[in-house]
């Protein structure tokens, strides 16, 4: 349940190198793609949802998921997913004024990610909120304000912003916190040996 519209973003826009390439919401986690868990989790949470990948749309046609591509070229890193997804809200759901972003390789999002983000920074009247465990935050999993995206864009293109904590320190952020255990919520496979590791964790998470 969402206190107000909002458009669910999953980054896959990245190269996945510590696993040796190849999209990484594509592996699998307990018979699953982690894009599978990823969307069962996050999906209920968003009024539209829309998948950022680069390259062939193809790969992801049974997601049934629009799928938006960077429109900042060369991989500059998860900002310019985060753009292309602003971008289509204020081009296809003009009445959607804010975006939560997640990554694709996230197996065990929480539930309640969307209302406690939003929550947050109404509390706190903030512009944008970040997703934080175990003492830690997670940058590109946040709440994105749609109205920001010249800004974003200027940043991108024009100063080479690749880091996501520098460009939110620009503005008010509220910063959620969720609790590490049993699992992480935040946990995310980057190399082959993740994998194994969620395989267990798939199995007591929540
Ligand atoms: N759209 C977009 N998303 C990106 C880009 N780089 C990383 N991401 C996404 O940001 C999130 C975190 O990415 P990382 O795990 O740090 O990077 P990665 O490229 O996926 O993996 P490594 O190459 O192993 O670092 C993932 O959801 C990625 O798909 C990019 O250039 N464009």
């Amino acid at each position: 349940m969402t206190t107000e519209p909002t458009l669910g973003v999953i980054l896959a826009g990245g190269l996945a190198r510590r696993m040796g390439g190849g999209d990484k919401p594509m592996r699998q986690i307990g018979g699953r793609t982690i894009l599978d868990h990823v969307v069962e989790r996050f999906s209920p949470q968003c009024d539209a949802l829309v998948l950022n990948a680069n390259g062939d749309p193809g790969r992801f046609a049974a997601f049934d998921l629009p799928v938006v591509a960077d429109t900042v070229a060369d991989n500059p890193g998860p900002l310019a997913g985060v753009l292309a997804a602003l971008d289509w809200a204020a081009e296809n759901r003009p009445e959607i004024k804010w975006v939560v972003s997640v990554a694709g390789d996230c197996p065990f999002l929480p539930r309640d990610l969307v209302a406690r983000l939003h929550e947050a920074r109404m509390r706190e009247n903030a512009a944008l909120a970040v997703a934080a465990s175990g003492g830690r935050t997670h940058p590109v999993i946040g709440l994105w304000k749609v109205a920001l995206r010249s800004d974003l864009r200027h940043a991108l293109v024009d100063e080479d912003m690749r880091k996501i904590d520098r460009w939110t320190a620009r503005y008010p952020l509220a910063t959620v916190e969720w609790p590490a255990v049993p699992v992480d919520p935040f946990f995310n496979a980057n190399t082959v040996e993740d994998l194994s590791e969620a395989e267990g964790l798939a199995k007591i998470a929540g």
